[in-house]
């Protein structure tokens, strides 16, 4: 299985550096794994709403260039559908299944997605009704998707 996540503007923090470095490393016994940043747009106070649906929509073209065709892509949005670890194994081992050997993970940036990158998206996942911010996010992806391999194998995972 080939997983990719596809996130907006580069990780700052050392502390989510390496907890995604470990959550990676551990991930890659299980698939092959890629982080791709796209450059976010400059997204300061007091935009108009138009404003703000051109920064999103031309972080969502950088994002729609780096999907492969054949992908299966799950857009993370709190309006999503909510899961639970289990689900989210049991998706990913049907997914598998079914042939699909691409997953793409979309990680919006701070003013979330464009429509467009939603309605490329085959299905939308919703870590709760809070809002996190997308560096974070990545973080708890990764350790999600680890985890839901992890199920996939019947494997011990700490609960
Ligand atoms: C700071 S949030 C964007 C907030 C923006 N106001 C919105 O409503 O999308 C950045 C990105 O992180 C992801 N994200 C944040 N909270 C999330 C949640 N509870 N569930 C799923 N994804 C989330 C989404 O991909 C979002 O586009």
């Amino acid at each position: 299985m080939n997983i990719s996540i596809i996130t907006v503007g580069k990780l700052k923090e050392k502390y989510l550096k390496q907890g995604i470095e470990e959550y990676t490393k551990r991930l890659s016994a299980y698939a092959k794994i890629e982080i791709i940043e796209v450059p976010d747009e400059k997204a300061p106070e007091n935009l108009s709403d138009a404003d703000m649906q051109q920064i999103k929509q031309k972080e969502g073209e950088r994002i729609l260039a780096k999907v492969h065709p054949d992908a299966h892509v799950i857009a993370l949005a709190i309006e999503g559908r909510m899961l639970t670890s289990e689900q989210l194994a049991d998706n990913i081992d049907k997914l598998a299944t079914y042939g699909k050997s691409k997953i793409a993970f979309i990680i919006g940036g701070s003013l979330g997605l464009a429509d467009e990158v939603m309605k490329r998206a085959d299905e939308s996942l919703s870590f709760s009704k809070m809002t996190f911010p997308h560096q974070l996010m990545r973080l708890v992806l990764v350790e999600q998707v680890y985890r839901a391999f992890r199920i996939v194998r019947g494997e011990p995972y700490h609960k």
